[in-house]
């Protein structure tokens, strides 16, 4: 029988009244209780400056958790372990009535002063609450105290540093859990057991078989109400700085010689330090930017970047990101990692295509063009599952080939999607698990990588709108690999 280990805490979440813990946060929590993850010795304490009381609290908590998910039972006995306490993060006096609500908490819920502070804030408050929690004693508990901090983790690399010596000054690099909800997804984890605990992949996982892979995250949705966020942001360093960077890494990486966080992260970060850097003046080699237009995304008429609320409307910020990425080490030299990421694109869709060399001489196809390399393909999202394509003969045909799948669907296992990245990785951190979390370095070298091609961009103005939203992009990222003999695989379901 397996046995599910339940741990104890106290989980407090700065930003209790926001978008992120309301879609995210809540309903993570409440299916780590339904699934038995999470016992009765929990307690969550909502922060922000709302004046609302527990039960207005708890009212919010539940009408989001229903919003999420269909089957919610045993509600009033989840919420009953939430509690509110109203204040402005930059009020230091304030931080005493939390530590002693806290200290309430752990003697009712049992948690051993084990705590998890959750910053579901804008990131120019993570100093000042990191530090408010080591002055006013709330982080040194006889129990265990972990940082939860989401993304963005700065700007640049030049404020990314300035935030992480904010927060090491009040806790250890042990102790900080920077979410990239990427490394939660079901797939992205298989990407590492995929490779390695197959021998044929494993062996042919390099330049000499395979000739490229690309990466593409394409979302249906427009910017919505984040424009204030988004305007300063932009696709790449909203998704390419981390997500995009760290699917690059999972499928480069060396085998670790243990399956540990260190062991693990280590690997990662050699191949972010082998990413070929790009310099300012090459950037249009590398990498090609867009904007949606107005257009027709799943049979509706939908508005432009630039129309769209607290959008300027000479807007220079991008929405779609192509590029191609070199990777120069000995596994990997010459082979180009197409990466593409945008909003208003034709569909919500991710997904990995490795595409192999092909073989020397191939008698089996009469015409050279209906030659089709193998892919293995990796769905990320919505559907999860690979698909790989090979060749085999036609039935009944002499010898000659035809593309043939084979599939195998993640979803089926069970009937059931696969858990929310967020309740993954909230379980992990309650168990101390610090895998799927991005050290500094790796988000160091992820900055240090994208601030030429960013400051690029910055100077000048981009010949913006360039795509049509419901297209898959620009013009520009299909000559991106059209000039390296290499066209995008379709990403589309009837792909699969
Ligand atoms: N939303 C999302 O899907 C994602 C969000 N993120 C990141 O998560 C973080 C939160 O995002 P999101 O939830 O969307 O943001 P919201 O703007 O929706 O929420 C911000 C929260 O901060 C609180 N707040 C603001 N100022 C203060 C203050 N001085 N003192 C106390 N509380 C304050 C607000 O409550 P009140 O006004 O009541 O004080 C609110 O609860 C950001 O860093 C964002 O980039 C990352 C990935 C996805
Ligand atoms: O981090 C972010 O990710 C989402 C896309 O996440 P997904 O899990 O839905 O693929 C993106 O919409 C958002 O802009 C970005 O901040």
């Amino acid at each position: 029988m397996n046995t599910v280990h339940m741990p104890k805490a106290v989980v407090v979440i700065f930003g209790a009244t926001g978008d992120l813990a309301k879609r995210k946060l809540y309903p993570s929590i409440y299916r780590l209780y339904q699934n038995g993850k999470i016992g009765e010795e929990f307690a969550v304490v909502g922060v922000a400056r709302r004046q609302w009381t527990n039960e207005v609290f708890r009212e919010n908590v539940e009408s989001s958790v229903r919003k999420a998910i269909s089957c919610s039972e045993k509600l009033h006995d989840f919420t009953s372990h939430f509690y509110y306490h109203p204040f402005d993060v930059t009020n230091p006096s304030s931080y005493h009535d939390l530590r002693s609500l806290l200290n309430d908490l752990d003697g009712k819920y049992k948690t051993e002063g084990n705590r998890i502070f959750y910053l579901a804030m804008a990131p120019e408050f993570f100093g000042t609450i990191a530090n408010s929690l080591k002055d006013y004693g709330l982080k040194d508990t006889g129990g265990w105290t972990r940082l939860v901090i989401e993304k963005p983790f700065g700007h640049d690399l030049a404020s990314a540093k300035k935030l992480n010596e904010e927060i090491r000054a009040a806790f250890d690099e042990e102790q900080i859990y920077r979410i990239d909800h990427y490394l939660g997804k079901e797939m992205v984890q298989n990407i590492e057991v995929i490779r390695f605990a197959n021998a044929i992949f494993e062996h042919l996982w390099n330049n000499r078989f395979i000739s490229n892979i690309q990466i593409t995250s394409s979302e249906s949705l427009g910017v919505e109400e984040r424009a204030s966020y988004y305007e300063k942001s932009g696709a790449l360093r909203d998704m390419v700085q981390n997500h995009m960077l760290q699917m690059v890494s999972l499928l480069a990486m060396e085998p670790p010689i243990k399956l540990t966080t260190e062991e693990i992260r280590s690997e990662k970060i050699k191949v972010l330090r082998a990413l070929r850097p790009i310099k300012e003046e090459e950037v249009s080699k590398y990498f090609v930017r867009g904007q949606y237009g107005k257009g027709t995304v799943k049979g509706e008429k939908v508005k432009g970047y630039r129309e769209e609320t607290n959008v300027d409307e000479k807007s220079n910020t991008e929405t779609f990101v192509a590029g191609k990425i070199m990777i120069d080490n000995y596994r990997w030299a010459g082979v180009p990692f197409y990466i593409r990421t945008g909003k208003r694109m034709a569909e919500k869709s991710t997904k990995i295509v490795v595409e192999f060399k092909d073989i020397p001489m191939n008698l089996y196809f009469k015409n050279k063009d209906e030659n089709r390399p193998n892919l293995l393909i990796i769905h990320i999202q919505p559907d999860e599952g690979i698909t790989l394509h090979l060749n085999a003969k036609k039935v009944r045909t002499g010898s000659i080939a035809t593309p043939i799948k084979l599939s195998y669907n993640n979803n089926g296992i069970d009937g059931m999607n696969t858990p929310e990245a967020y309740e993954k990785l909230l379980y992990d951190c309650m168990l101390g698990d610090a895998t799927n979390f991005t050290h500094w370095d790796e988000v160091a070298l992820s900055w240090a990588y994208v601030d030429p091609i960013s400051n690029a961009w910055a100077k000048e103005n981009g010949d913006f709108p360039n795509y049509k939203a419901g297209s898959m992009g620009p013009k520009a990222a299909d000559e991106l690999l059209a000039k390296d003999g290499f066209h995008w695989w379709p990403v589309t379901n009837d792909e699969k």
